[in-house]
């Protein structure tokens, strides 16, 4: 079975060398940094903290501009590996635009991935927090991207919201799949030590990751499975073993990414999860993912 597990979209994708690792990884896919029209030095340092439950983050979107990605995905063998996905996060939507006519105009086997959700860019609301203007951006896309691409979601945590961004993203034939959830964003963190906070961009704000946010991307998981028929719901946050990846398939997800903890192991955690997603399977008498796959009982 290739694996359904994979990296989430800024860990172990920034560069060639980050790209090709995961993919000589068990992993059976990859998907690059989130990229802008121009390279990106990020947020200032201190910007990622670990933390026992998880991690915050506000990387402020480092990477090496839509150029390098695109020349990866070029020079990519797609006869010979695993799926490669492109995240793209331009600071405007006319950015956006520019980078995804770039990867149209080379039409190549790459699949695109929208992303709403950055939480750690100041003055920049999430695109996903705000449904007309996410409308629109899709709108725009959909005028001449003809193939099929995905969104990478904001976390929502009011049932009236799974509502209206479903109603928004079910407009979109192409959009063929939703990846939930990006880091629950604007948390604190506070070292009771140093009474400080941990991380230096926006006086400590981060996206959080981990064990903090498994229930909230669980939930997310379940009612857009619900709530977009035909779509995928691609599964993030709080992985770090085989029983919360079995969590998000029983949930409905597709496959399943691995961000904080795929940061703090390496690669070697595909495997490890993998093992131990097919250990718990069998323990309960289920030979494939589809066994399982959207049958979280209600009581
Ligand atoms: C693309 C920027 C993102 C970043 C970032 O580069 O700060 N962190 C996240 O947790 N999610 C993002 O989507």
């Amino acid at each position: 079975m290739t694996s359904p597990l994979y990296n989430a979209s800024g860990v172990m994708c920034r560069s060639v060398e980050d790209l090709e690792a995961m993919r000589a990884s068990s992993s059976g896919a990859l998907i690059t940094k989130s990229c802008t029209l121009e390279p990106r030095e990020g947020n200032p340092e201190p910007r990622y903290f670990v933390t026992p439950l998880g991690s915050i983050n506000s990387m402020g979107l480092p990477n090496y501009g839509y150029q390098y990605y695109l020349d990866y995905a070029e020079k990519y063998d797609y006869a010979n590996n695993k799926p490669l996905f492109i995240s793209i996060s331009g600071m405007s939507l006319a950015d956006n635009l520019t980078i995804i006519k770039a990867f149209h105009e080379r039409a190549l086997p790459c699949i695109l991935e929208v992303n709403l959700s950055c939480p750690n860019l100041p003055g920049k609301p999430q695109l996903g927090y705000d449904l007309p203007a996410a409308q629109h951006a899709l709108e725009k896309i959909c005028e001449f991207y003809d193939r099929p691409f995905g969104v990478k979601l904001p976390p929502y945590f009011d049932v009236s919201h799974f509502d209206q961004a479903a109603e928004v993203f079910n407009k979109f034939d192409l959009l063929k799949y939703v990846t939930c959830i990006n880091s629950v964003g604007n948390g604190l963190v506070i070292d009771v030590d140093a009474e400080s906070v941990v991380i230096k961009p926006k006086d400590g704000l981060g996206g959080l990751g981990g064990d903090y946010v498994l229930p909230t991307a669980l939930a997310n998981v379940r009612e857009f499975v619900r709530r977009l028929p035909g779509k995928q719901v691609v599964g993030c946050g709080g992985v770090k073993s085989g029983r919360e990846a079995f969590m998000h398939i029983l949930a409905g997800a597709t496959a399943v990414q691995v961000g904080s903890c795929l940061y703090e192991e390496g690669v070697g955690a595909f495997d490890r999860i993998a093992q131990e997603l097919k250990d718990l399977m069998a323990a309960k008498g289920y030979q494939k993912l589809s066994d399982f796959r959207g049958k979280l009982k209600t009581l």
